[in-house]
């Protein structure tokens, strides 16, 4: 029985070639940051207010122009079809039908002009709330095409990550011999649009000599709000700020990139100060129980992002499998606001957050 969302772990892990399982699992090196994000959550306790409830709890959100059905967005993961046939076409098509935002991953295995359209068909009704993550290339000329194609397809906001000068280190994946996707598995958006191979794809190439004059580069080439994704600093959050970013994606990567980089729970009060309500901050990173997501927008965070538990869901059980821990993810943060006393998410204030005292968390 599927109770919550680390239940659909345990099945995924049981389903999944090994090999994958630590892809999506594993972090960085020692995997410190991996584990200290879910530990900075569980450090938090949460105070509740009393006799001021109501009786149905307004959960939606409205970010970047895109209107949600909850303060909790798909994260960008790669490579989906590793873990499920249907890959991101499933994933896309259980969003839309939550009405979460999904962050489509420059990495995914199906294009995303198919994923928009998987989206689109799911829910006729409206338009589906798709935004694009972005690794910029140092071939500007590529970026600028793959940036006009996630457009059209109709992804309304873009998600630049910029915690990747290098990949980072995960000893599993050395372990396992794991480089490469398997055959007949491609990164779609890397295609070539022209010379190359015809119907060749393209590695993504990660650069260390990215700067803020590609950030600028990008802002003169979009019209669509630019969130940077992986800022750590708060020197780097004002920075931002002057460089017309139009939000953050407080994130560690899930502890996939730096590892011994805090938690991200544990660094958001710094980064909203940072940014004094000039633009949101959302977060990623060990959100795993609508307690977690209570805590964060308690803090200041405009939303959260999961990550590995919807890779997780379509492992389990494809969309429905997705569909599912979106869910559990709802009713968990509905039922957690009508504990709390708070009506609505603008009832969550930093005064409900407590740090447990160390040695008893
Ligand atoms: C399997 C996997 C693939 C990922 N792929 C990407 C990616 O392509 N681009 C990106 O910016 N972040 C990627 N991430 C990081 C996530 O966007 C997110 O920051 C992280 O998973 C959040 O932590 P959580 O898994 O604890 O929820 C990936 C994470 C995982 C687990
Ligand atoms: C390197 C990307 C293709 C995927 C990624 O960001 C990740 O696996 O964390």
């Amino acid at each position: 029985m599927f109770l919550n969302v680390r239940d659909f772990e345990e099945v995924a892990r049981t389903r999944l070639d090994p090999v994958y399982y630590d892809y999506v699992a594993g972090g960085a090196r020692d995997e410190v940051t991996l584990r200290a994000n879910e530990e900075g959550f569980q450090r938090l306790s949460l105070l509740p207010r009393v006799l001021r409830g109501r009786e149905k709890r307004e959960l939606d959100v409205s970010l970047f122009g895109s209107r949600a059905s909850m303060p909790v967005l798909l994260s960008p993961t790669a490579f989906h079809r590793l873990v499920h046939p249907e890959g991101e076409l499933a994933t896309a098509r259980a969003a839309a039908a939550a009405g979460a935002i999904m962050i489509v991953s420059m990495a995914s295995t199906v294009a995303v002009e198919e994923v928009a359209a998987a989206a689109r068909a799911a829910v006729p009704d409206r338009a589906p709330a798709l935004w694009f993550q972005l690794y910029l290339q140092p071939d500007l000329e590529f970026t600028e095409a793959l940036v006009r194609r996630a457009t059209e397809a109709g992804c309304t906001a873009l998600v630049v990550t910029v915690d990747s000068p290098v990949l980072g280190l995960s000893e599993r994946n050395k372990r396992n011999g794991f480089t490469d996707l398997p055959e007949g598995l491609r990164c779609e958006n890397l295609r070539e649009l022209r010379g190359g191979e015809p119907g060749s794809v393209r590695q993504i190439v990660m650069s260390p000599e990215l700067s803020w004059e590609h950030v600028d580069w990008l802002r003169r080439h979009t019209s669509l709000p630019i969130l940077l994704k992986g800022v750590l600093h708060p020197e780097d959050a004002r920075l931002a700020l002057r460089h017309g970013v139009d939000g953050l994606l407080l994130s560690n990567h899930g502890g996939r990139q730096l590892d011994s980089v805090p938690s991200t729970v544990d660094l958001l009060p710094e980064m909203v100060d940072a940014v004094g309500g000039r633009i949101p901050v959302l977060l990623d990173g060990g959100v795993r129980r609508g307690t977690d997501v209570v805590k964060a927008l308690a803090l200041g965070a405009a939303a959260v992002g999961v990550g590995r538990p919807v890779v997780w869901g379509l492992a389990a059980d494809g969309e429905r499998g997705v569909r599912r821990v979106l869910e559990l993810l709802r009713e968990e943060l509905d039922h957690t606001l009508a504990l709390c006393g708070a009506g609505s998410l603008r009832d969550l204030t930093p005064d409900l957050v407590r740090r447990t005292p160390a040695g008893r968390g």
